[in-house]
């Protein structure tokens, strides 16, 4: 009898054929045990494909990070988009995602997560441009002494673990140091909308960070009008120092308890579950790094997807970082739609939300991450959002904001470029 499925494509109706045909054989082969046998056994691996897909399903990190991360949907039903994880950011032909998201687990011999995923790459060894060079410590590294923004000589401490203004990024617990003191004895704070007791709600002084980005495409726009996130110099690749010393805060994937909420008027939303304490490392904003021409494609595919496939908005980020020398920066675009982690939940917020993106470049890497810490105390079940840029959106493609807050511009921002 010639058996046809008609949900599934030509090529796949032959493959099913054939192996109806095969399995007809084997039958006619096999005497009633060894039939019955080989009906156990395929029921036992269907039984263990399902709680493999389960468990997966019960976990969007999809056992990639250090623990499950739940999804909760009590809202409608509205399916969990299906996306490959990525704890930190690959190439986009990169076949180290594996379909059943398998692959690298913390592997701390080997540098754990982040180290792997640069090997498996490679882009992020690139010797030459921009790269800094790595720090000669042996096993974990000292943070540098600092007095009043001097560095003590007697004690320099470690080569790695700055900000772009020469000042220990981290403090002693390994959470960003949101507000010091610079070398000119001014007070320095990253989060300018926090700085001062009264904070000024009105659109145009909302937070920006301008989430704009190539691969990796130089371009020489303005910054004295345009402030990128700020930059930390971690260890990396080029560093003497192990995999767990203290400089490497945000090379181990996700550091703490969050959820997936399905929310009302945003989609999907990140949720913490734990409190995180202000300057902790959350998370990385993993994803597909691609060219500016690439992100064009795809902006332009998301758009008109919007609405069916991609109804919940695409995940694709730019960002750019400026040159000290103010006259370039350096663009990155990474798409977090397909191949993710758990950053693509995370939703806008004209005040800045309660995330400070901030960009890290690991010493001996070309390209920088973009990450994001607590930028104030978080509580358990409170919602994790950072501002995407510039409030307001690009004529045409104009999406209404629900972030709720005060400052809140109407509409969310996005790239013309
Ligand atoms: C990176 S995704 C964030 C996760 C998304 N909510 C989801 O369901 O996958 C960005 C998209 O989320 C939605 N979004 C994020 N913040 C929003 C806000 N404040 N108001 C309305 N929609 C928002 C928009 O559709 C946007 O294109």
């Amino acid at each position: 009898m010639k058996r046809r499925d008609l949900s599934f494509g030509d090529g796949v109706a032959q493959e099913k054929e054939a192996g109806v045909k095969v399995l007809e054989l084997v039958m006619a082969w096999l005497s009633p045990q060894e039939l019955a046998s080989l009906a156990r056994t395929c029921q036992s691996m269907a039984t263990t494909v399902r709680s493999l897909t389960r468990d997966r399903v019960a976990d969007a990190a999809q056992g990639l990070e250090r623990w499950p991360v739940l999804i909760r949907n009590e809202l409608d039903s509205c399916r969990y988009p299906w996306f490959q994880y990525t704890p930190s950011c690959c190439r986009s032909s990169s076949n180290f995602v594996r379909p059943w998201g398998g692959g690298f687990g913390f592997c701390e011999e080997h540098g754990g997560v982040m180290r792997r995923c640069q090997e498996d790459l490679g882009i992020f060894r690139l010797s030459g441009i921009l790269s800094s060079v790595g720090c000669r410590c042996a096993d974990s590294c000292v943070l540098a002494q600092q007095d009043h923004g001097e560095l003590d000589d007697e004690n320099v401490g470690c080569t790695c673990g700055y900000t772009s203004d020469r000042v220990n990024a981290y403090t002693d617990e390994s959470k960003l140091q949101l507000l010091y003191q610079h070398n000119d004895g001014a007070d320095v704070c990253w989060d300018d909308s926090k700085c001062t007791d009264e904070v000024d709600h009105s659109a145009e002084n909302a937070v920006v960070q301008r989430p704009d980005h190539e691969f990796f495409e130089v371009s020489d726009e303005d910054s004295d009008v345009n402030e990128g996130p700020p930059l930390i110099l971690e260890c990396g690749g080029a560093c003497s120092c192990r995999a767990d010393c203290c400089l490497r805060v945000t090379q181990q994937g996700l550091s703490v308890r969050v959820i997936v909420v399905r929310q009302r008027f945003t989609g999907w939303g990140l949720h913490a579950a734990q409190h995180i304490s202000k300057g902790s490392f959350v998370c990385e904003y993993g994803g597909e790094l691609i060219t500016t021409a690439q992100s064009r494609d795809r902006q332009r595919l998301y758009d008109e997807k919007d609405g069916s496939k991609f109804r919940c908005g695409s995940a694709l980020l730019v960002v750019r970082e400026y040159m000290p020398s103010g006259d370039a920066c350096v663009r990155i675009n990474v798409d977090a739609t397909r191949v993710g982690n758990v950053a693509r939940f995370i939703n806008h917020a004209c005040d800045g939300g309660n995330l400070l993106p901030c960009l890290v470049r690991a010493a001996g890497s070309v390209i920088p991450r973009l990450v994001l810490f607590a930028r104030q105390d978080i509580h358990d079940g409170e919602e994790l959002r950072y501002s995407y840029g510039s409030c307001g959106g690009v004529a045409g493609k104009v999406l209404p904001c629900h972030c709720g807050t005060p400052a809140c511009f109407g509409t969310l921002p996005s790239d013309s470029t």
